[in-house]
């Protein structure tokens, strides 16, 4: 199969999609790789490095999407790759498409298979290809929003673990899956007091086990939400309803009475965010205040850590890629369910339940695809 790897162009995007190493077990596997010139560039990975492994460098991305029957990005299509897609060409990168009705449409418009790694589920549960960038970002939230609390950068001026005689920050975790288990860690770490919340006992229990009585656990419903965040001066956004856009769980009212030169950051937000008042931002211009509360709602945090976070990526999505490029998607799919919950639109349909439902197109499921 001939696979295609351009430059992401999202703002202060410098993941890439394959790695060297990735680029070399592909060939291995009897395919034909081509990569964009300068797609590793800015994290270290050269066009020699790639060629090295056995990639075609490639001038534009233009020609990349000509010649590719599958390309492997990390981030959504934009407009002008979704523009390039065509009709039965495999797309494999994270799309979060429930939030964004532009996207879908122009996905389903191309007639391209598109394939989201965060919905691609795994053997053990969970979402195996979502996972290493949300410890990325789980992580990222803690410093993100300690550096934010810094008056310089409007923040109330407190440091999160306090100092001997005077009290810590009040942290608080909403969701306590992969990013709020590495946020909290990174919190606990640095000496903060902190809430965690969920609707998952299950995963409060399991938390409660590893941390002691470093945090305190609380069962997510309306009055403990506001409870926690009107007590916090840093709150981190961490649901997840698999495909689905998140539930704005802090309301407009509460983030009114939030602590003034408090943060937010809403790691949700490439789902929509599960604040009211949340809406996406860049790296360029990560925050904006509502009512004197700051809020970070990056919605591709990782890319700020891209080397890191490039060669997690790949070491969660080279298996299915391998298995896309040998088998083609359909016997792929066929043969994996936990692939197959990754096909969100092919062939102009909408294959993922929770964006059909969200976006109001019929569901058409991938079974039915794949005959
Ligand atoms: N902004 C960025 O750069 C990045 C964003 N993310 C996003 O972060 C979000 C969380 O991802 P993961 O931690 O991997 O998901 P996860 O599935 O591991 O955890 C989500 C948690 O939310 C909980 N939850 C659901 N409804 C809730 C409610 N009403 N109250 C409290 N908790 C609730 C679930 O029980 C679960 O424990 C996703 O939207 C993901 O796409 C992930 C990586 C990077
Ligand atoms: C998960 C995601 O959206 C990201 O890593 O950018
Ligand atoms: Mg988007």
């Amino acid at each position: 199969m001939r696979i295609g790897v351009p430059k992401e162009i999202k703002n202060h995007e410098y993941r890439v999609g394959l790695t060297p190493a990735s680029v070399r077990e592909l060939v291995a596997n009897g395919h034909q790789l081509l990569v964009q010139a300068g797609a590793g560039a800015a994290i270290g990975l050269s066009d020699d490095e790639y060629k090295a492994a056995g990639a075609q460098i490639i001038g534009d991305a233009a020609s990349v999407f000509a010649q590719a029957e599958m390309i492997v990005k990390v981030k959504e299509p934009q407009p002008q790759e979704c523009a390039m897609l065509r009709e039965g060409q495999i797309l494999y990168t994270y799309l979060h498409l429930a939030p964004d009705p532009e996207q879908t449409a122009a996905l389903v418009k191309s007639g391209a298979i598109c394939i989201a790694y965060e919905t691609i589920t795994g053997p053990g549960g969970g979402l195996p290809l979502l996972a290493p960038m949300s410890e990325v970002a789980g992580r990222m939230s803690i410093q993100a929003g300690a550096a934010h609390l810094e008056k310089s950068k409007g923040g109330m001026g407190v440091l999160l673990g306090g100092v001997p005689g005077v009290a810590p920050a009040h942290v608080v975790v909403i969701g306590a899956g992969v990013v709020g288990t590495h946020a909290l860690q990174m919190a606990v770490g640095m000496g903060a007091r902190v809430t965690v919340l969920d609707k998952s006992v299950d995963r409060l229990r399991q938390l409660d086990l590893v941390f002691g009585n470093r945090i305190t656990t609380a069962y997510s419903n309306a009055q403990a939400l506001e409870e926690a965040v009107l007590s916090a001066e840093l709150v981190i956004g961490g649901v997840l309803i698999p495909g689905a856009a998140a539930p704005k769980l802090v309301t407009r009212d509460m983030v009114s009475r939030m602590k003034k030169g408090s943060v937010i950051v809403d790691v949700a937000i490439d789902q929509g965010g599960c604040f009211e008042t949340s809406h996406a931002t860049t790296h360029a211009d990560p925050t904006f205040v509502v009512d004197g509360v700051i809020h970070y709602c990056v919605a591709n945090m990782p890319g700020a850590v891209a080397r890191t976070s490039t060669f997690a990526l790949n070491n969660a999505t080279i298996g299915h890629a391998v298995a896309l490029a040998n088998k083609g998607w359909r016997q792929a799919l066929r043969d994996n369910p936990h692939l197959k919950a990754g096909l969100n639109v092919a062939a102009g349909k909408v294959s993922y339940e929770a964006v059909a439902r969200d976006l109001g197109y019929e569901y058409v499921a991938a079974d039915s695809l794949l005959a």
